[in-house]
């Protein structure tokens, strides 16, 4: 039994089992949820306003903690902020507001950031942090002032934040708000080029269509499957 439960937790680099949370003073927000994501899977998940789907993303990443429940990472249980600090190095977090995400005067500097944190050297971490600017199609906003970038601007260099560190799960919060029809095409071909799984939240159900495999939904505090992306038929 033991071993066949050792098996189960190393397979999946997403394991919650029986997850509940609520924010104080408020009623239950997430009652018992379960959810595994295996390597390379990618699924999106959708749901009303304030049904927690941003609120389960941060319980992922250890930004808060559940009032019960577990939660294994790369299949080692999260006991405490050591855990997820290590856990963070293999996670991408694509925050939901932009404005959470980026702190740094430039935007190269908020690129290279992480890479720079992580023992790059200075050269390594702009060549890295030019590449991925490019693969956006960002060239030449090496310098712009972060905080006066447009909303859709700040969402793309979200993206480059992350994307740079090559994590080994991305999750994403809603990558495709405030982001014109182009753009956003652009971002999901850059999901189905990448070799790693994802979580992807987000209300637009066709592009969830187009950059993962099973779409599930967050309904009262738990996520069930509700179609897999070739069932999805956009109207019209
Ligand atoms: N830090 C917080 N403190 C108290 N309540 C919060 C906090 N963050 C979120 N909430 C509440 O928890 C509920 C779930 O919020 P959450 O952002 O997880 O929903 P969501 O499904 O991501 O919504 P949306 O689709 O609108 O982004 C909401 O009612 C929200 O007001």
């Amino acid at each position: 039994m033991a071993e066949s439960n050792a098996f189960q937790c190393d397979e999946f680099l997403i394991d919650l089992e029986n997850v509940s949370f609520s924010y104080p003073g408020q009623g239950p927000l997430l009652d018992r949820l379960n959810f595994q994501l295996r390597k390379g899977e990618r699924l999106g998940l959708i749901g009303p306003n304030g049904s927690g789907k941003s609120t389960f993303m941060h319980l992922l990443m250890g930004l808060i903690k559940p009032d019960s429940g577990s939660v294994r990472l790369f299949g080692m249980p999260m006991a405490g902020e050591k855990d997820f600090k290590q856990a963070r190095k293999r996670l991408g977090f694509v925050f939901q507001n932009a404005d959470d995400q980026l702190f740094s005067p430039t935007v190269i500097e908020d690129v290279a950031f992480g890479l720079l944190n992580s023992g790059k050297t200075p050269k390594e971490a702009v060549a890295l942090s030019k590449k991925i600017l490019r693969a956006l199609d960002l060239e030449g906003f090496e310098d712009r002032i972060t905080y006066k970038l447009s909303g859709g601007e700040k969402k793309l260099v979200s993206l480059a934040t992350v994307l740079v560190m090559e994590p080994e799960v991305l999750l994403l919060d809603e990558p495709t708000t405030g982001l014109d029809e182009q753009t956003v095409k652009r971002i999901a071909d850059l999901l189905n080029e990448l070799n790693i799984g994802y979580v992807v939240v987000s209300h637009e159900f066709y592009f969830l269509a187009k950059t993962t495999r099973d779409i599930f939904a967050m309904k009262n505090g738990q996520i069930r499957f509700q179609c897999t992306s070739d069932q999805f038929r956009p109207a019209g």
